[in-house]
C-alpha cells in the first residue's frame, strides 16, 4: 500500500482504564481521526489481539483504519490495515518482507541521520519527539520544528509530527511539510475526546 496523501491526524491509545483504550478509540473515530494506533507495552498477545478485534469492528463505519504499534505477528494476526515499528524493533526491509505488501507500514525517524537508512517498503514515517512528552518515558532527544523541517525535507514520504504535539503546532507542522499530526494526551487527555478530535482535524486543514 502506497499512500500519497495519508490522513493528517492519528491518535494513539493511552494504556488506560479510565476512558478505557477502547472509548478512547471510538471517540477518536467519530470526531474523525483516519488512523487509530494500539499502543500498549504490557498486555498481553491475546487480550491485544483481542482488543485490536473490537477496536477495527467499532472504528470501520467511521472510515478509521487501526495500526497495531511494535507487535507484528499480532499485526498480521487480526488482519490489520497498518504496523507502526520503530529503530528499535526490528529491521523495516525484513518486517516489510513479512507483513506483505497489503499492510501500511510506518517507522519512526529521531534524527536526520535515520533518514539514509528508510528502506523501500517504508510507507510513512512518525518524527519526532518534537517536544519532551510524559507520554513515552524512553523518548529521543527532542527536535522542535526546526528538527521536523529538516527531516522533512530529506524524504519524499508522508512525515507525522509526533512528541507533545497539540493543535498550536498545526500551522508550524504544515508549513514544514508535514503530513500529518500523532498524538496521545491532546486527545486522550481531553475532557470530550471527541471534540477534542474534531478541534485538531479542523485546526489542521484550516492551517
Ligand atoms: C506515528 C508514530 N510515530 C512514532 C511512534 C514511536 O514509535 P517507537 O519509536 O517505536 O516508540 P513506541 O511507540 O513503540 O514506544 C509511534 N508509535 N507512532
Ligand atoms: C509514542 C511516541 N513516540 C514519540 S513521542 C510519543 C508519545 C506521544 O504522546 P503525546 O502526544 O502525549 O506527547
Ligand atoms: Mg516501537
Amino acid at each position: 500500500m502506497t499512500l500519497q496523501n495519508i490522513p493528517p491526524l492519528c491518535f494513539i491509545t493511552e494504556a488506560a482504564d479510565s476512558p478505557s483504550m477502547l472509548a478512547q478509540c471510538r471517540a477518536a473515530a467519530r470526531g474523525g481521526a483516519g488512523w487509530i494506533q494500539l499502543r500498549h507495552k504490557t498486555l498481553p498477545d491475546t487480550e491485544f489481539a483481542a482488543l485490536a478485534r473490537q477496536i477495527m469492528a467499532e472504528i470501520a463505519p467511521y472510515d478509521a483504519k487501526l495500526l497495531v504499534n511494535d507487535r507484528i505477528d499480532v499485526a498480521i494476526e487480526v488482519g490489520a490495515p497498518g504496523l507502526h515499528i520503530g529503530q528499535g524493533d526490528g529491521d523495516p526491509a525484513e518486517i516489510r518482507r513479512r507483513i506483505g505488501s497489503g499492510m501500511l507500514l510506518g517507522l519512526s525517524v529521531e534524527e536526520a541521520e535515520h533518514i539514509q537508512a528508510v528502506p523501500d517498503g517504508v510507507d510513512y514515517l512518525g518524527v519526532g519527539p518534537i517536544y519532551a512528552t510524559g507520554s513515552k518515558p524512553d523518548h529521543a532527544a527532542p527536535i522542535g520544528v526546526k528538527g521536523f523541517a529538516k527531516i522533512a525535507s530529506l524524504t519524499p514520504l508522508p512525515c507525522l509530527a509526533i512528541g507533545g504535539v497539540t493543535e498550536r503546532d498545526a500551522a508550524a507542522i504544515k508549513r514544514a511539510g508535514g503530513a500529518g499530526l500523532a498524538v496521545i494526551s491532546a486527545i486522550s487527555r481531553a475532557p470530550d475526546m471527541e471534540v477534542a478530535t474534531r478541534t485538531l482535524l479542523n485546526t489542521w486543514r484550516e492551517a
